[in-house]
């Protein structure tokens, strides 16, 4: 049997999966991973690499007999009919054809695995391996084949299916699913498909791709890829060590089995080979379909895809074990736990630590207004703001022991906004080292949410990010406006709601060498002019003083809304940044942006208001 035959096997046992599913449907409950088990006893002894064949060809190159033991009772073994006559001293070769199994009983084996107990006479290969090599040798008339694990995966994969489209956006990782960036885990645009990934949960490293990142899946153009696992198109993938066999990191970190085996490169996926096959047979109650390896509820036996459980905002759970590279996941279907609104995969630990950094953050400034009041009769400040910074980027830099303010501005320099972020020369040195698994986690929506955000049924074709870019920029006026700021003068306003993840405005400006931008900030000071710069790199920063767009005016909050990231774009200058919404904002509600800056300068008040307000900007 050659492999069309194989995938015809396979859809007939799919077939018999699907008879049975229809009986079930009719008691009314969903679909139960033990049924579809059972269902696919008919088979052969519950090998999911064998496949029983009806039909015998006659030939030659087929043995008609061959002498087979088992626990020490010899059997003839008929290949044409898959079948044992035994010649234990009682039965002489008297008794009726039997099947493996009853004949494996018969022998006295209680192994109940005739592919493990029954080997050749006079030799140590088992029956399964020898049907193997027979099968890899063309050999044409067994009445049972045996295939490789990873023809009969091939086999599963050529099976027709529904690709699920998801509008994978460049604001939320495709594998965590955060918004967020964080200097020593920057968010990579790949340049060819526009897919975002953090640089753990991708294993790349910006400083190895700068702004040409190309995900691993566009390296070879002209060549789609597809995940194995599940039946969603595009996403953050990965090959696997199976030629041509692809995977979604996501999945990869769900499906129980397979893994990576360079956790630092995310590749290649392994374990796929040796997983159980019966995860292909069953169905997913998101998409319906039987494509790929299902994952199940840690509560009950509903199955899903891992992808489809990210769509529907399902409860996806890791969490990292002290010393630890692997992390454990579980997922919960929707009705073991509520997806929560903006919830994202739940990282216990982390989200247990941001707590603990929040109450230490009020604590701080409960206990900075005591020491303000104090300062009123004695003149003299504590500067707690050395040792604590509690912004919500801070609080994921101390989570990692890191302190993210380091590296700002040197003396002298008082850009008014903005910076996105640093090289750390201590961070990259390794001083302590990126755990992956341990970044972000998915947002889960719920399902309406997610069914908006993300399902591309009317856009036929994915955007450039330049395209994108036109089209924020003509969107600009229904989302945004200026306004008078109770913050300060002017500021920025959403017109409409936005939604966390959201392009909000590009920053504009002239894209200037440092030292020129320090040479112009004291012109402007002179003139007596406001300076609108916006520190990008060390050596970068955007002018928006003169060249400038409406972005300019966001002022600072240390609770701020939104967040800026650089994105890489095929135009002058090579890079552009764009506001993101860092959650979901009002119609209304002004738009605001951590400016990072340095808090040993004190010298600008900072009237944003927010519960952790560190009271300077500047
Ligand atoms: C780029 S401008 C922002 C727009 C500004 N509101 C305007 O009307 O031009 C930055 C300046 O706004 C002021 N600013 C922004 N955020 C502030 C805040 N939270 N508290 C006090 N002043 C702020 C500071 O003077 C800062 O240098």
């Amino acid at each position: 049997m050659h492999k069309p035959e194989l995938t015809m096997a396979i859809l007939q046992a799919k077939q018999e999966t699907l008879k049975h599913k229809h009986k079930l449907e009719d008691c009314n409950k969903l679909p139960h991973v033990g049924c579809f088990k059972n269902s696919n006893k008919n088979a052969d002894d519950n090998n999911s690499l064998g496949v029983a064949v009806n039909a015998v060809a006659p030939s030659q190159s087929v043995p008609t007999r061959i002498t087979v033991v088992c626990c020490g009772i010899d059997g003839a073994y008929y290949p044409k009919l898959h079948e044992v006559v035994c010649l234990c001293p009682s039965c002489k070769g008297r008794t009726p054809h039997v099947s493996l199994s009853k004949w494996e009983a018969h022998t006295g084996c209680r192994q109940k695995k005739w592919k493990v107990s029954v080997r050749l006479k006079d030799s140590s290969q088992t029956l399964t391996s020898w049907l193997q090599s027979m099968t890899d040798n063309g050999a044409a008339g067994l009445a049972y084949q045996v295939y490789s694990q990873e023809q009969v995966l091939k086999a599963y994969l050529q099976l027709p299916y529904e690709p699920v489209a998801v509008k994978w956006t460049l604001e939320r990782c495709a594998v965590c699913g955060w918004v967020e960036d964080y200097d020593y885990n920057q968010m990579l645009v790949c340049n060819s498909c526009q897919i975002a990934v953090h640089e753990e949960c991708y294993g790349v490293r910006a400083s190895e791709t700068g702004t040409s990142f190309i995900c691993r899946a566009c390296e070879s153009p002209g060549e789609t890829r597809q995940c194995c696992l599940c039946p969603v198109q595009g996403g953050a993938l990965k090959p696997s060590v199976v030629p041509d066999v692809w995977v979604h990191v996501y999945c990869a970190w769900f499906v129980k089995g397979v893994f990576f085996q360079d956790i630092k490169k995310m590749e290649p996926a392994d374990g796929i080979l040796s997983m159980d096959l019966s995860k292909f047979k069953q169905e997913c109650v998101i998409c319906k379909q039987y494509h790929g390896a299902c994952i199940s509820c840690e509560e009950c036996e509903t199955t899903f895809h891992a992808t489809c459980a990210l769509r529907a905002g399902y409860r996806m759970e890791v969490s990292t074990v002290a010393g630890q590279y692997e992390s454990k996941k579980v997922s919960y279907c929707a009705r073991h736990r509520a997806p929560a609104e903006n919830g994202r995969i739940v990282i216990p630990a982390l989200e247990a630590e941001l707590l603990r950094q929040e109450n230490l953050a009020r604590e701080m400034l409960e206990a900075d207004e005591q020491a303000n009041a104090e300062q009123d009769s004695s003149a003299t400040s504590s500067n707690r703001y050395e040792d604590d910074i509690s912004t919500p980027c801070s609080l994921i830099s101390e989570y990692s022991s890191e302190n993210f303010m380091s590296g700002l501005e040197d003396e002298g320099c008082e850009y008014s906004r903005l910076y996105v972020y640093s090289e750390h020369s201590n961070r990259r040195a390794g001083k302590r080292e990126s755990v992956p698994h341990l970044t972000g986690g998915f947002t889960h929506h719920n399902l309406k949410q997610v069914l908006k955000l993300r399902h591309v049924s009317d856009t036929p074709k994915a955007l450039t990010i330049e395209e994108r870019l036109i089209n924020l920029d003509k969107t600009q006026g229904s989302r945004i406006c200026i306004g008078k700021s109770a913050i300060h003068d002017w500021g920025l306003f959403a017109r409409r709601d936005i939604e966390q993840g959201e392009m909000v405005v590009e920053y504009r400006g002239e894209i200037v060498r440092r030292s020129v931008a320090d040479m112009r900030e004291k012109r402007y000071k002179k003139e007596g002019k406001d300076c609108y710069l916006f520190k990008v790199s060390d050596e970068i920063v955007i002018d928006a003083t003169v060249k400038g767009n409406i972005a300019r005016l966001i002022n600072h909050s240390c609770d701020p809304n939104c967040f800026a990231r650089i994105i890489p774009v095929k135009r002058a200058g090579n890079t552009c940044i764009i506001l993101i919404a860092k959650r979901n904002v009002m119609a209304g509600e002004e738009l605001t942006y951590d400016y990072l800056f340095d808090p040993e300068n004190r010298t600008v008040p900072c009237h944003c208001g927010a519960p952790n307000c560190r009271k300077f900007i500047c």
